[in-house]
């Protein structure tokens, strides 16, 4: 049976090399947040509007522990999942986690146009939006390390790289 989680901080590309990996290996793939919106009827940005964060974080744990059941599956977390609760320490438990570790200048340049689902990043210039990416990653890079595994999340700009980091994730978890 497999699991997997993939996590990483915003932009890393847990859904887009979660999707293509699970297409490659013909499991189920899971998108953490795509998976709140079905079973709520609701975007991330209201949820985060109605509910407010603390509010998003109860209702992303519990999901997570729906979706963590599930076998044969590649979850592709939200970039706050590792960060709450004791969600690390279940995924540990669950599967293989997977940390995608990307460059801060990488995350930039591909959330500075990429804001409109991530309330998180909001309202900010680009040297704003730089400055709070590089922050948030260090403070939560606790959570984040503490995945069974370490992967680079940086070559995922093309399909050419897309499917060479599948094959590279494979060797890592020997699939
Ligand atoms: N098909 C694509 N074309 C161009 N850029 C893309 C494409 N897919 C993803 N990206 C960029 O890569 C970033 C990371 O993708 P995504 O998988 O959504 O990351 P995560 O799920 O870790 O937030 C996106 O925010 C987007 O900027
Ligand atoms: O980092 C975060 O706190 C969040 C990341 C988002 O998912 P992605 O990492 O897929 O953008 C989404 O869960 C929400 O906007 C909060
Ligand atoms: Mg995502």
């Amino acid at each position: 049976m497999i699991r997997i989680f993939l996590t990483g901080y915003m932009g890393a590309g847990k859904t887009t090399l979660g999707k293509a990996f699970a297409r490659q290996l013909g499991l189920t793939f899971i998108d953490l947040d795509w998976y709140i919106e079905e079973r709520f009827h609701q975007s991330i940005p209201n949820l985060f509007r109605e509910r407010g964060e603390d509010g998003f974080r109860q209702l992303e744990r519990n999901m997570l522990h729906e979706a963590g059941e599930f076998e044969d599956v590649v979850i592709s977390t939200g970039g706050g999942t590792p960060c709450f609760f004791d969600n690390m320490d279940y995924m540990n438990r669950q599967g293989q986690t997977v940390f995608l570790d990307v460059p801060v200048d990488v995350l930039f340049r591909r959330l500075r146009v990429a804001t409109q689902q991530r309330p998180i990043l909001q309202g900010k210039t680009d040297d704003e939006l730089r400055t709070f990416i590089g922050r948030a990653l260090e403070g939560r890079m606790p959570h984040y390390s503490q995945a069974r595994y370490r992967f680079d999340g940086s070559r995922l700009e093309d399909r050419r790289q897309i499917a060479d980091s599948v094959a590279s994730l494979r060797r890592l978890l020997d699939l």
